[in-house]
């Protein structure tokens, strides 16, 4: 019997050998279907393994959690140390780290997790060394630092992409703007608002028929690619991930290497050891996980400025407050007073479902 592994090559040897034209769509996107669902099978094996694994899911504390990756010796467990205090092993040999090394940052007032990860290595999520419970963890972060030897070339970069792609994991990406809803009959009903240059109609048809979905109406408000489409069907196992890079080691190179170094979207250059631009990569860190700062303003008194309640922006309702101070508050719940960016007049009175901005102030009235 082949092994899913064996069965993702031949797909993938039968996609090298099919040349793309319109005659070829629809196989071709039989085989796009074919291939994700046996790689998601790869990730989710029926025995576990899949998963995080003996030490390597740590307790989940802060408001936030932040995963570093990146291949053995980048430097890793020095950015930890340097960022957290927590001490990590770090040294020149590679996987000195074995397991996650969790750590905190408290900034701007909200507890940020920080966990460091063992080295992966190419074909890690195919499971090359303990690569597939590191990408696991990885997997659940709110952010991703990829942590990068400048001194390596940054070829390495696309590898580690590939790799978290690989396993599910969308870089600095949205979901695709597709929609698509379930008939009994009718067939496939495909309307699109923008020009599609990367998929027609048949290749829809073979990915929807793979996965035996025959009747539905499909919305498409993208430039969608094939890849988006299979991406939006298996949904459930893929992951939107924001991710920084953290470029290490500059102290080890020249001034102009450095200025090629900013022309990198989401990169940050970064001294681990001497500590230098750590201060920039934590901003970004900041802004990347577009956390919110709400402070309670007791009725009659000065808001609180010391302790913000931290919300994340998918969780940032009044009752998502009111659920992070005490669950006995939104019994006694008749309104709340907020002053800020997320109303237009300042006080205003809102309900539990009113979504609140960073630094928002509110007073909450009991029953
Ligand atoms: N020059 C220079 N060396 C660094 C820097 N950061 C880390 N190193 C060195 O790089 C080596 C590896 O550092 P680690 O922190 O152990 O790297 P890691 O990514 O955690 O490695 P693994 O846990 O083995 O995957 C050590 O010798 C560090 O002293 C840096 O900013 N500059
Ligand atoms: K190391
Ligand atoms: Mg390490």
């Amino acid at each position: 019997m082949s092994t899913t592994v064996d069965k993702i090559k031949d797909v993938e040897s039968e996609m090298a050998r099919t040349q793309k034209n319109k005659s070829t769509s629809y196989h071709l996107g039989q085989l796009k279907a074919k291939l994700a669902k046996l790689k998601r099978e790869l990730l989710t094996p029926s025995g576990g393994g899949g998963g995080g694994g003996v030490g390597f899911d740590v307790a989940r504390t802060g408001v936030a959690s932040v995963g570093f990756i990146g291949f053995p010796s980048v430097g890793k467990s020095t950015l930890m140390s340097r960022l957290t205090g927590q001490h990590s092993e770090a040294a020149a040999y590679e996987f000195t780290t074995l397991t996650t090394v969790p750590g905190q940052v408290v900034y701007n007032g909200a507890k940020i997790q920080m966990l460091d990860l063992p080295g992966i290595i190419q074909g890690a999520k195919d499971g090359k060394g303990r690569g597939r419970q590191v990408i696991a963890v990885a997997k659940t972060c709110h952010l991703i630092f990829i942590v990068l030897d400048v001194n390596k070339p940054l070829t390495d970069k696309r590898v580690i992409e590939t790799e978290l792609e690989g396993f599910g994991i969308r870089i600095n990406k949205q979901p695709p703007n597709i929609t698509f809803k379930k008939k009994e009959k009718g067939g496939l009903a495909i309307t699109s608002t923008v020009p599609l240059t990367h998929i027609d109609h048949d290749e829809i048809k073979a990915v929807m028929s793979e996965y035996k979905i025959n009747s539905a109406d499909i919305a498409i408000r993208c430039d969608a690619t094939i890849d988006d489409l299979i991406d939006v069907l298996e949904a459930k196992s893929r992951a939107y991930i924001p991710v920084i890079y953290a470029l290490n080691k500059i102290d080890a190179i020249s001034v102009e290497e450095l200025d090629l170094l900013y022309r990198i979207p989401h990169a940050c250059p970064i001294s681990s050891e001497h500590g230098w631009n750590v201060d920039e990569l934590l901003e970004q860190m900041w802004e990347m996980l577009n956390l919110r700062r709400v402070y309670t303003k007791p009725k009659g008194k000065m808001p609180d400025y010391s302790e913000p309640v931290v919300l994340r922006a998918n969780a940032c309702t009044v009752e998502d407050f009111c659920g992070q101070i005490h669950k006995s508050i939104l019994e006694q719940f008749k309104q709340a007073i907020v002053y800020g960016k997320s109303v237009k007049h300042q006080p205003q009175r809102v309900g539990l479902a009113h979504e609140l901005a960073d630094e928002d102030i509110i007073t909450i009235i009991k029953r």
